[in-house]
């Protein structure tokens, strides 16, 4: 009581009223610095909004591989344990490092060798997507995936998807299902970019369809995954996948030649990945061992050439997404002979897939082509009717 007085009169000299006094100019502080902060983020959240769509907006480079990381691709291969598939090494071909080069293109200022991912077991931050802007959210393990086909048009797939600000993507195609399995989920997920709530986290790894172990592997991971596969003609897609390979090796045997396994007879050597890749019927069986048929969309090569606003729909749908790809996005290039995406990544400028997409292929004789047709149509068939829906390949 007797302090009271003194400390009136004494104001800031007492302990009581020192105290005060700093917690009063602490709160006044506290509560400038709260303002000061709402201030800074409200004038900022503009160009959140516009960084964020940026990022959305801006296209990968088709070329992202090292020359390290695109020959360890190959020489993996489409090769399994069981022997699903026999990957491209082939004895007469010797196939096996054949899209090595070609991939070094997609490559481009985006990966680190593969060496370096595999065995630091850390991956650089530049596999990872673009950036979130101002590095916001979390990265997460993705939610759907586009697991093939190889040569079905993954690449354009992804790149027009990544157009929508809600769909974050890896540029690079992880292999973490079918060649990086063992390096657990943590490595796979440090791959990813952040994304903000609400984002989907994709990546593309057009292997994926035809290894075996996969189905399993994504769904231990979440059953819940949404998959995609890009199906195209399978004799224009062999040729396709044919052609790549001639590219980087021009000496090797003809299409022709590694088709059959007997000219006389006419016999299809199945053994060639170029030619098994194509029997999606059989690979769909062992997806459908894991997944039900609600969970995998397919969408036709054809038509994201043909009409890709018209495919771009259908799959933000599938994704449960706004449609905010349309056709207002692309436009037809008649030098490249594909459409394209209006805006390039960041900028106003056009942009286009790279120069080993969209390739020319060879001339292979009708009678080739027609033998190879009569292969694939019973398996076309079964196809059609598994995903209820006819692709046209066989009219
Ligand atoms: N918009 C656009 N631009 C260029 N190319 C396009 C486009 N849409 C689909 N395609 C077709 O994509 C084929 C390559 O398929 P992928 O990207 O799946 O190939 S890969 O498996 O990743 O190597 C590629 O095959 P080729 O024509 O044989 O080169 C193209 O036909």
């Amino acid at each position: 009581m007797a302090l009271a007085p003194a400390a009136t009169t004494q104001g800031w000299r007492t302990p009581v009223n020192r105290t005060r006094q700093s917690r009063r100019v602490a709160l006044m502080l506290g509560s400038l610095l709260t303002s000061l902060l709402l201030m800074l983020h409200c004038l900022a959240a503009p160009l959140r909004a516009t960084s964020r769509r940026a990022a959305a907006e801006e296209p990968q480079p088709d070329s992202w591989r090292t020359a390290e990381w695109k020959g360890a691709e190959e020489a993996a291969g489409y090769v399994n344990s069981r022997g699903f598939l026999r990957g491209l090494a082939d004895a007469r071909g010797g196939l096996s490092v054949l899209d090595a080069s070609e991939k070094m293109e997609e490559a481009a200022g985006i990966l680190p060798a593969v060496g370096q991912v595999v065995a630091g077991r850390r991956a650089s931050p530049r596999l990872a997507g673009r950036l979130s802007p101002l590095g916001e959210g979390d990265k997460k393990l993705p939610q759907a995936l586009i697991v093939g086909v190889k040569k079905g048009g993954t690449r354009a797939l992804l790149e027009f998807l990544r157009v929508h600000p809600d769909i974050r993507a890896v540029g690079a195609e992880p292999h973490f299902f079918d060649r990086n399995y063992d390096n657990g989920l943590e490595w796979y997920r440090d791959l990813m970019p952040k994304t903000l709530e609400g984002q989907i986290t994709m990546e593309k790894t057009p292997s994926y369809f035809v290894t075996k172990e996969v189905p399993a592997r994504i769904s231990a991971m979440s059953r819940d995954t949404k998959l995609i596969v890009v199906v195209r003609d399978p004799v224009t897609r062999a040729i396709s996948d044919y052609t790549q390979t001639l590219s980087k090796k021009p000496d090797i045997p003809s299409f022709e030649s590694l088709t059959f396994k007997n000219r006389t007879t006419g016999l299809i050597d199945t053994s060639w990945s170029a030619i098994q890749i194509g029997i999606y019927a059989k690979h769909l069986d062992n997806w459908l061992q894991y997944f039900p048929m609600e969970q995998i969309l397919f969408v036709s090569g054809e038509r994201l050439i043909s009409d890709p606003a018209g495919e771009l729909g259908r799959v933000q749908d599938f994704l449960g997404l706004k449609r905010i790809i349309t056709d207002k996005h692309f436009y037809f290039n008649q030098t490249k002979g594909f459409p394209c995406l209006k805006k390039a990544e960041g900028s106003s400028k056009p942009h286009c897939l790279g120069k080993t997409k969209g390739r020319t292929h060879p001339d292979i004789r009708p009678e080739v082509v027609r033998r190879l047709r009569d292969f694939y149509r019973p398996f076309n068939m079964k196809f059609y009717q598994m995903t209820a829906h006819n692709f046209g390949w066989d009219d």
